[in-house]
């Protein structure tokens, strides 16, 4: 069974230094966040292989990148500090032993893909300098690139129509999935999808090695060696005290619990964690999709993912007699569980699209649900969920939209293309 790992060592002196990861809620005061600028890994989308990499259609990507430089712009705007996981990557591979190593993890985890050439690939990718490498590696590598007269083996010279030694990772833009702040630590999480899975690589990286983080204690509260997925998509922090999680098409009922388990047990204040069910399919593929947090007492919600009475399951978990297990209650009124959990007796859900049928499953389809909250009642959405904002704004919520022509087509809103880093805590 996994247990918490600490990865960075402990070092007295640093401790008085403010902690890099600090997150307590959805809604407070966001400070620093991390996101990835769109690159050649979208180019590299085909039509044969879009379902496996999880898009539905080929984003244009000097609008895609212009778009995504309007969000980050955004944000900045607002006093929030941007970091690139780009910029960390190469600046975590600055070593040389550790580039090395990065890069045999990384081809070890892409076996499938290298089809045996993992030799090859190993020295192709070291011979470009740090940042170069780094994009190739998200990017993805084509067999044609492989220069013929280095061919020696008999996998080299076969010609099978898979075009890539390398998959490229189109959807690193979502920086939201591979890892979620918790307090002052983090779940990095196994992805369940191959086509993601190597994501979460660059995190631990990032954790274990970066200045910014290394030199500080960050317990990771679940990792990614754990067998079971997880998706940062599916984790909401509610306040200090509860986090929900979706039981989704990506995130697993053994991973929640066991994330349940370490978190009650290594007293970081999580005392109640919300297992909310919702339907396993591609629309709908993580609790954000469906549900995010907008203010103190505001919710967005998809009607869809509640049956025709408004009931939906909802568990309720919490420390039980000993530390290695939960004691469960089960819930069907999500309104009801959220006002329990959060002490309310005011609580609202905004219908996607205003409850309409039509307008509700387009806004979803396009992340009407998945906002950003960067403050408590001030979101970032997309300027398309015209419906789904002007409720937002019935609601009092000042609502700042981005335009998305490109960025929705890789099916996540402005909360999936962001992991909050640092955020106040509510008053
Ligand atoms: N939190 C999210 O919902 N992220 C969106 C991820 C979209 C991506 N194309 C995926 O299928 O994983």
């Amino acid at each position: 069974m996994n247990t918490t790992i600490e990865l960075a060592s402990s070092n007295p002196s640093k401790t008085s230094m403010k902690h890099p990861i600090h997150v307590t809620s959805e809604i407070g005061t966001l400070k620093t966040v991390l996101l990835k600028r769109p690159g050649i890994e979208v180019e590299n989308l085909v039509p044969e292989y879009l379902q496996r990499l999880l898009f539905d259609d080929i984003p244009y990507l000097p609008i895609i990148q212009r778009e995504h430089d309007y969000f980050a712009e955004t944000l900045r705007n607002r006093g929030i500090e941007v970091l690139y996981l780009e910029k960390l990557v190469v600046e975590t591979l600055s070593n040389e032993k550790i580039r090395r190593q990065f890069v045999d993890e990384m081809l070890r985890e892409s076996q499938s893909s290298a089809n045996g050439a993992t030799d090859t690939l190993r020295e192709y990718l070291l011979s470009f300098p740090t940042q170069a490498m780094v994009e190739k590696i998200m990017g993805g590598v084509l067999k044609r690139e492989i220069d013929t007269t280095k061919k020696v083996h008999l996998y080299e010279f076969m010609e099978d129509h898979y075009p890539f030694y390398l998959d490229p990772m189109p959807n690193l833009y979502f920086t939201r999935d591979p890892a979620a702040c918790i307090g002052n630590g983090l779940s990095i999480n196994k992805m369940r999808e191959p086509a993601r899975q190597r994501e979460s690589l660059f995190m631990e990286y990032i954790m274990r090695y970066h200045p910014r983080f290394a030199t500080h204690d960050i317990p990771v509260w679940l990792d990614r060696d754990y067998p079971f997925s997880i998706e940062g998509g599916d984790e909401l922090i509610l306040n200090g005290e509860v986090i929900a999680i979706g039981v989704s098409e990506r995130t697993s009922a053994k991973a929640i619990e066991q994330l349940a388990v370490n978190l009650f047990k290594k007293q970081t204040g999580i005392k109640k964690v919300m297992a909310v069910e919702i339907p396993k399919c591609r629309a709908f593929m993580h609790l954000d999709t469906v549900f995010t947090m907008v203010d103190h007492n505001k919710f967005t919600i998809h009607p869809a993912i509640q049956d025709s009475s408004g009931h939906m399951n909802v568990y309720i978990l919490e420390k039980g007699i000993d530390e290695n297990v939960v004691s469960i209650s089960h819930r069907t009124n999500l309104q009801d569980a959220l006002k329990e959990v959060l002490g309310l007796s005011e609580l609202i859900l905004i219908p996607c699209g205003g409850g309409d049928e039509i307008a509700s499953s387009r806004e979803q389809w396009n992340d009407g649900s998945n906002t950003l909250a960067i403050a408590p009642g001030v979101v970032i959405t997309y300027d398309r969920n015209y419906i789904s904002n002007e409720l937002l704004r019935q609601h009092g919520i000042e609502v700042i939209e981005i335009p998305s022509s490109e960025l929705s087509r890789g099916r996540g809103g402005p909360r999936c293309m962001s992991m909050p880093i640092v955020r106040e805590d509510l008053k």
